[in-house]
């Protein structure tokens, strides 16, 4: 079967090695990216991570893939290898001793720079390969919520906690990033673990598979409730797994989700989150690649349906004016910033009533994340897309309505193979500078105030 059938595939795009469809390159186009970009892509290594505690089968690794695992000089526990070479059927892989994961996803990790105890926040997690990182780099300490609005991703997500062993500190919700509001557990001041020997259904048993009678039954009663919801309403968090030691065993499901004001937040809110944004995913080179295999005919509704890509760069939609018509950043802090939590409309470009601040998912992401943070936290923004409008474009606006956001330098950069990003302090990794995919990486604190 002709997966390509009825589609329009470009004749000149010939110098990025890829029949590129047109409506991708004049995305590139529209985008000023370079088509090049994705020449030469195959010639891009694969990147593994080795599980921690693994060094010592290093070689056993080598042998069974059959070939060298070269060290990245810049990114501890990372290794290139052929990018023919495939992990997911052997062993190594299998049993959980090796990542599939790319190194620039690998420093948008090590920003973050997560320390012993810290409670981190991953806002867009799955599959999973950053929240595994971040996993491991925490050992047995602090705590990590992962949130991700796609059940069966998700899904994917806890399967792969459990392959490598690392959910005790987890829990993971089906939850709109855009509105989520619980802190972590623990942080509440009035949150104390019970016994759980007595029948207390409202507590919280160690995780399971089965789902209780209970949850059965709340789950049946959210089903008839979202029927009748208005379509506006945030979605209701669903926890799909904790680990033993998250501090959910024991808590009560009251005060579990119970939300906290902004003030609490400040004190009791995430050490660490990290938003590593849906996007269109024009700088994952690989990904692209994959097209040649599943049909360039699923690539418009794949990456670039019109709806979607305006949810993610609507930014453009203001672009007869210059993508950015507002204030130039230097003069936000004399700025009249418009009302602190706009309403956010998932569904096209929003604006803020005072500024006219148009609002994409990156940036509703972002913003909440942020709000999560507590005073003195640092964030982590980062996308697999080379543009400017879900990058540089997304951190002026947000950074016009924060004030409290502060950019900061990601001091591990200064060794990675990367460049800096259009505004400074942030970084870009690109298959050409880097031999990678392509990630954009901004990190901020939060200012009292
Ligand atoms: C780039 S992927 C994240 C990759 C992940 N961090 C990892 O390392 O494996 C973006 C994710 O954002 C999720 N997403 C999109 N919109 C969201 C929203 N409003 N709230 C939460 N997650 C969202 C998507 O389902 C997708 O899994």
């Amino acid at each position: 079967m002709d997966l390509n059938a009825g589609f329009d595939l470009s004749q000149e795009n010939s110098v990025s090695g890829l029949p590129l469809p047109d409506a991708f390159v004049e995305f590139l186009k529209e985008n000023g990216l370079d088509s090049s970009a994705y020449a030469g892509a195959e010639t891009i290594p694969r990147y593994i991570r080795l599980k921690p505690g693994c060094e010592s089968q290093l070689m056993d690794i080598e042998t069974e893939l059959d070939c060298k695992l070269e060290k990245v000089d810049w990114l501890p526990g990372f290794f290139s290898i052929p990018s023919h070479i495939q992990i997911a059927s052997t062993n190594a892989y299998r049993l959980g001793k090796i990542y599939g994961m790319d190194a620039a996803s690998g420093a948008a990790v090590m920003a973050l720079d997560v320390t012993f105890g810290d409670h981190v926040l991953d806002l867009c997690c799955a599959p999973g390969a950053k929240l595994c990182m971040l996993a491991d780099l925490l050992g047995n300490s602090g705590s990590i919520t992962g949130v991700d609005v796609a059940q069966h991703r998700l899904a994917a997500c806890r399967t792969m906690l459990q392959k490598y062993r690392l959910g005790d500190q987890c829990r993971l919700f089906v939850a709109d990033g855009t509105t989520f509001s619980l802190v972590p557990v623990g942080s509440h001041t009035d949150m104390k673990l019970c016994s759980i020997d007595g029948q207390d259904m409202d507590i919280f048993r160690e995780w399971t598979s089965k789902r209780s009678w209970k949850d059965r039954k709340d789950a049946a009663k959210k089903k008839v409730g979202t029927s009748t919801q208005a379509s506006e309403e945030p979605l209701e968090p669903e926890l799909i797994f904790y680990g033993r030691d998250s501090g959910v065993v024991g808590a009560q499901r009251t005060k579990l989700f119970r939300t906290v004001d902004d003030n609490e937040i400040s004190t009791s809110g995430y050490d660490k989150v990290i938003v590593d944004a849906e996007c269109t995913h024009d700088g994952s080179v690989k990904h692209i690649q994959k097209f040649e295999y599943w049909g360039w005919s699923t690539f418009q509704r794949r990456v670039l349906d019109a709806k979607r890509t305006q949810n993610l760069t609507c930014l453009q939609a203001f672009s007869s004016s210059g993508p950015f018509p507002l204030r130039p950043l230097s003069s936000r802090r004399g700025l009249a910033l418009p009302a602190a939590r706009p309403v956010f409309d998932l569904g096209a470009v929003c604006l803020y009533p005072p500024g006219l601040v148009p609002v994409c998912r990156p940036l509703a992401l972002l913003t909440n994340g942020f709000r999560l943070l507590k005073v003195g936290g640092s964030l982590v923004y980062s996308t697999c897309s080379l543009t400017v409008s879900q990058n540089e474009g997304v951190i002026k606006l947000f950074l016009l309505t924060n004030p409290s956001a502060e950019l900061m330098k990601i001091d591990a950069a200064d060794k990675w193979r990367c460049r800096c990003g259009g505004i400074a302090r942030t970084v870009r990794f690109d298959p050409k500078t880097s031999q990678t995919s392509g990630l954009f990486i901004a990190k901020f604190t939060k200012l009292a105030c």
